[in-house]
């Protein structure tokens, strides 16, 4: 709240304000004598009222913008200084995942800074425009009055006004609803007024307590996740861009995009799923990549499956363009790099000065064939972490069965212990063969057992695929000879 001696003082102010400028204008006194008592008005009002103010208003420029410093005060206050004020108003902002509880109109509040106090007061007041609009618009204009002593001046606005900027903004991003992008094909781009990315709520309900896998491996990941999240200082120190990339790899099945989104859940960021089949050149790639914004996933799926980007696809690719560079009329010239998606274009934007903008960006992509992926693509430096996603191993599946059946421990876990140690057997079939159905009549038991027939006729399956394989080899090994 704010002092009542200073709020006096103000009113007093004002009010021999208005009483300067109404004899000014009813008894004719020169302006030059106005303008001098003025002046001397101010300096006593220095004196007895010292304290200085800073308006932030909500819009601003010529295009009536919503300031960023409003909004970020907005969010500040009601992160921090809510619990001191009196009347409090709630709002679901676009992109919003909660209501923003903050201060109300003419509402004050006080908050403290490094042992300095300030008040913010926040206020509207109605716009005066005669411009004749089509569309009734709202000519309220709000702002937020930050007061505080003069001796402070430097301190306000050298360090106090990049705190409500920084907090500000951590807030809004803790408030917002994350979202999963994906890119629009650069045919569309035009349809799309021009966005490259389409987006919806991202509310994938996975975790990492949700994600079956080796519990040492999952605290390595958890520990390198934490150690990026907060190494802002540090790889500024170290002269690295803010980025690090995850290669993750293993069988359909294993949980690869499960952890991404265990992944996007556990930091909080929003998700780039980059389809790189629909870019085609290097500069859309370019184009792509700008527009992402810091703290977000990119990920491209199945990436020995993108175009050109694997040693032999690049062979493959290689006797094409051969073949084109034949049929190519004399004096048609071939297209330069830029006009076709290159892995050397791709290593680039990893690279380059795209991962310098902004920072907090972490690349992941996956595969089912990491000996097919090209050396250069996947060094330590790109991809810093190499994730294996293996077949379910007992420890997995402990916490599938958990998850499905909330049980933590049952009579039949030994022989599934014993089978799952003797076959290859993804989480995700694990999943399905636990999964509570009616005819189950939702128990435990029933679904135990199913899991277990359903790993033995894996095991069968496997057998004599196996021995069908060693029995083709000796027919082919008996028909050499001969
Ligand atoms: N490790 C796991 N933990 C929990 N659930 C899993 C795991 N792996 C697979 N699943 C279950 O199986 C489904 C498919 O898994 P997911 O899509 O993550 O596999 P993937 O490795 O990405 O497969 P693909 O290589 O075919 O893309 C998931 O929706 C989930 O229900
Ligand atoms: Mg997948």
């Amino acid at each position: 709240m704010a002092e009542p001696w200073q709020t006096a003082t103000g009113v007093i102010g004002t009010i021999i304000v208005l009483l300067i400028t109404t004899m000014a204008r009813y008894h004719n006194i020169p302006f030059p004598i106005m303008d001098l008592l003025m002046t001397f008005f101010r300096k006593v009002l220095s004196i007895v009222y010292p304290y200085g103010q800073i308006t932030i208003n909500e819009y601003q420029g010529e295009h009536m913008q919503r300031d960023e410093l409003y909004t970020t005060s907005e969010a500040y206050l009601s992160s921090v200084c809510t619990s001191r004020a009196r009347k409090l108003k709630a709002e679901l902002g676009k992109g919003c995942d909660r209501p923003l509880v903050t201060i109300d109109d003419n509402e004050e509040v006080t908050d403290t800074f490094r042992g300095t106090k300030v008040w913010w007061y926040s206020r509207k007041r109605t716009s005066n425009t005669s411009v004749i609009s089509f569309y009734p618009r709202n000519e309220e204009r709000k702002y937020y009055c930050l007061t505080f002593h003069k001796r402070h001046r430097q301190l306000v606005e050298g360090e106090y006004l990049n705190h409500i900027l920084q907090e500000g903004r951590a807030a809004i991003l803790q408030n917002r609803q994350r979202k999963l992008f994906t890119n629009n094909p650069s045919s569309n781009w035009y349809n799309y007024r021009g966005s490259v990315w389409s987006h919806v709520k991202f509310e994938h309900p996975v975790t990492f307590d949700t994600l079956a896998m080796d519990p040492e491996k999952k605290a390595v990941i958890l520990d390198d996740l934490a150690t990026f999240r907060e190494g802002k200082e540090y790889y500024h120190r170290i002269g690295k861009a803010w980025k690090r990339g995850y290669l993750l790899y293993g069988p359909p099945g294993t949980g690869k995009s499960s952890m991404i989104s265990a992944i996007a859940n556990y930091l909080e960021y929003d998700v780039y799923d980059l389809e790189l089949t629909a870019i085609e050149t290097n500069t859309e790639l370019r184009k792509i990549f700008i527009e992402t914004t810091g703290k977000s996933i990119i990920v491209i799926e199945d990436i020995d499956c993108s175009l050109d980007l694997t040693n032999k696809r690049k062979e493959k690719k290689k006797e094409k363009d051969d073949e084109e560079k034949e049929k190519l009329l004399p004096g048609q010239e071939e297209k330069d790099d830029n006009s076709k998606l290159t892995l050397s274009g791709l290593l680039n934007f990893i690279d380059g000065l795209w991962s310098a903008c902004g920072g907090e960006r972490i690349l992941i992509f996956t595969t089912n064939h990491p000996e097919k992926l090209d050396e250069a693509l996947i060094r330590r430096g790109r991809m810093d972490m190499h994730i294996e996603m293996s077949y379910c191993t007992f420890e997995a599946f402990k916490v599938l069965a958990k998850n499905y059946l909330e049980v933590e421990q049952h009579e039949l876990f030994s022989s599934i212990r014993t089978l799952l140690g003797i076959v290859n057997i993804t989480p995700a079939d694990v999943a399905e063969g636990l999964l509570r159905k009616k005819s189950r009549n939702n128990d435990v038991r029933a679904c135990l057992e199913n899991l277990i027939r359903e790993i033995e006729a894996k095991a069968k399956k496997e057998a004599s695929e196996d021995a069908a394989k060693e029995k083709d080899k000796l027919k082919a090994g008996s028909s050499a000879q001969n």
